[in-house]
C-alpha cells in the first residue's frame, strides 16, 4: 500500500499507435492466428471470424481512444459541507494483460477524500474503463486509475484496490484457478494517516 510520485511516468506506454493497420491486414493477421491454433480459416463457421475479432478487439481496446481523466472535468461544490470519504464499491471491470492479450477479470473499489469539490459518481468507473480497456498489468492500471483522480481533484486522499483474477494464470500457463491478485494505491490521507486508511479499507469491506 504504497504512493510515490503521481505523475503517470509509463502513459507513453499506453498511447495509442500512430499508424493502424488496415482491415485487411487485420484478417489476414488473425488467419495467421487461427491457422497456428490449428484450423482452416477457410472453412465456412471461420470465414467471418477475422471481422468479428478485429471488431471485438476494438471494443476490448476502446480505452486508447479516450482521455480518462476528461471525465472528471466537471465537478460540483454544493454539497452541503460534505466532507468525508466519498466510495465506489465493486465496481466490476474487464481489461486484457499485456504478456498474454488474456482476459483480466476484476473488481474495483475507489475512494476518496474530497477537498471542496466532488464529482459525478460514474466518472469514477468510467475512469477506470478507460483505462482498463487497453493492455493492462493490473499494477499500472491501479496507478494510473489513483494517478488520474489525484491529479484531477486534487482530493484530500485516493485510495484505489484491485482484485481481479487473470486468464493467463487460469486458462493457461501455470493453470491455477480461483487465484485473485490484490492491487492498491494509497495517496494522500490514506497513505500518510493509519486511521484513515483503516477506515477507507473496513468501508471497502477489507478491514
Ligand atoms: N505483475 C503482473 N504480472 C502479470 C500480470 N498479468 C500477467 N502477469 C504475469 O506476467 C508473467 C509473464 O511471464 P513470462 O515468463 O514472460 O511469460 P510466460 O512464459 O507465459 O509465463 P507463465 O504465465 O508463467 O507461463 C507471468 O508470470 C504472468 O502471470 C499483471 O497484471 N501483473
Ligand atoms: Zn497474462
Amino acid at each position: 500500500m504504497q504512493a510515490d510520485n503521481p505523475a503517470t511516468a509509463e502513459g507513453d506506454l499506453v498511447a495509442p499507435q500512430p499508424k493502424l493497420p488496415v482491415p485487411d491486414e487485420v484478417a489476414d493477421a488473425i488467419r495467421t492466428l487461427i491457422r497456428w491454433a490449428g484450423d482452416d480459416p477457410t472453412r465456412e463457421g471461420l470465414l467471418d471470424t477475422p471481422k468479428r475479432v478485429a471488431r471485438a478487439w476494438k471494443e476490448y481496446c476502446q480505452g486508447y481512444g479516450e482521455d480518462p481523466a476528461h471525465h472528471l472535468a466537471r465537478t460540483f461544490e454544493e454539497v452541503g459541507g460534505y466532507d468525508e470519504i466519498v466510495l465506489l464499491r465493486d465496481i466490476p471491470f474487464q481489461s486484457h494483460c499485456e504478456h498474454h492479450m488474456a482476459p483480466i477479470i476484476g473488481k474495483a473499489h475507489i475512494a476518496y477524500l474530497p477537498r471542496d469539490h466532488v464529482v459525478g459518481i460514474s466518472k469514477l468507473a468510467r475512469v477506470l474503463h478507460g483505462f482498463a480497456r487497453r493492455l493492462q498489468v493490473q499494477e499500472r492500471l491501479t496507478a494510473q486509475v489513483a494517478d488520474c483522480i489525484w491529479e484531477k481533484l486534487a482530493p484530500r486522499g485516493v485510495a484505489v484496490v484491485i482484485e481481479a483474477s487473470h486468464a493467463c494464470m487460469t486458462a493457461r500457463g501455470v493453470r491455477t484457478p480461483g487465484v485473485t491478485m490484490t492491487t492498491s494505491r494509497m495517496m494522500g490521507v490514506f497513505r500518510d494517516d493509519d486511521r484513515s486508511r483503516k477506515e477507507v479499507l473496513s468501508l471497502m469491506g477489507l478491514g
